[in-house]
């Protein structure tokens, strides 16, 4: 199968209305990590060996609902337009914004940058590892809506770890999907789907269930496996998506 991309991937079901793109300017006021993160030790879980990770419990239940609450104020919008010859079909209400600032609160206030800076998982990383994406992507479903099978691609992208400093070039090596909602909030479907041999058959699949709060990471670019966001059925999933970023 001809790997299609998904970073150029619009899409729209029938149902749904054309909506305009969003020119966010200013940054969203988000909420602060109440409490205090991590609330439970930031314990690595394979799912795939050296190609899927989770992280339970990465943000509490609490915490996912603020989130929740805040994006629902942001101006989502409908994945438009038709997709093109080998483009993924992206059906999604989505919201981005570069925000350098976020991305590095993710990282630094989460517990998420010793986690994974720690001996024991570094080698995984395929870098030396700088930090979070500031291209910040909120994602969410309405029943019906998917994100169909796809790869992610590796992006050049330059970091500022502090405001002053000079821009680092870096690489996005593992995409993160941080889960919202699960069926613990009336989310049915949505399940991240991986398919380890590039075929979407039933009998290779490895459906990931949503958990809320829970941080999955997977690698992406050359190796990066055929993975979709399945159909949601019931109620909406919410994610927060960003890239795991070492130095080019
Ligand atoms: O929403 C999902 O489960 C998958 C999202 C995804 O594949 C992506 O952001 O590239
Ligand atoms: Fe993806």
């Amino acid at each position: 199968m001809a790997k299609t991309k998904q970073s150029k991937a619009p899409a729209q079901p029938p149902s749904t209305a054309p909506a305009a793109p969003a020119t966010p300017t200013a940054t969203p006021s988000w909420p602060a990590f109440k409490p205090p993160l991590p609330v439970v030790d930031l314990t690595l879980e394979s799912l795939v060996k050296d190609k899927v990770v989770v992280f339970r419990s990465f943000f509490p239940r609490s915490l996912c609902r603020d989130y929740v609450t805040f994006l629902r104020g942001l101006p989502l919008t409908t994945t438009p337009g038709k997709p093109k010859r080998g483009e993924a079909v992206r059906v999604n209400d989505r919201f981005q914004i570069d925000d350098p600032k976020f991305a590095h609160r993710l990282w630094t206030e989460t517990g998420l940058k010793e986690a994974l800076l720690s001996e024991e998982f570094k080698r995984l990383w395929n870098g030396e590892v700088l930090g979070l994406n500031p291209n910040i992507r909120i994602y969410r479903y309405t029943p019906g809506q998917f994100f169909d099978a796809h790869y992610d691609d590796s992006n050049n992208v330059s970091l500022k770890p502090e405001t002053g400093t000079s821009p680092i070039p870096a690489r996005t090596t593992w995409t993160l999907l941080l889960y919202l909602t699960s069926a613990a909030d009336g989310c049915t479907g949505g399940e991240t789907v991986f398919y380890p041999h590039d075929r979407r058959t039933a009998k290779e699949e490895i459906a990931v269930t949503l958990e809320t709060g829970m941080l999955l990471l997977h690698k992406h670019g050359h190796d990066c496996m055929l993975h979709e966001g399945r159909e949601v059925t019931g109620g909406e999933k919410w994610v927060i998506r960003t890239d795991l970023c070492v130095k080019r």
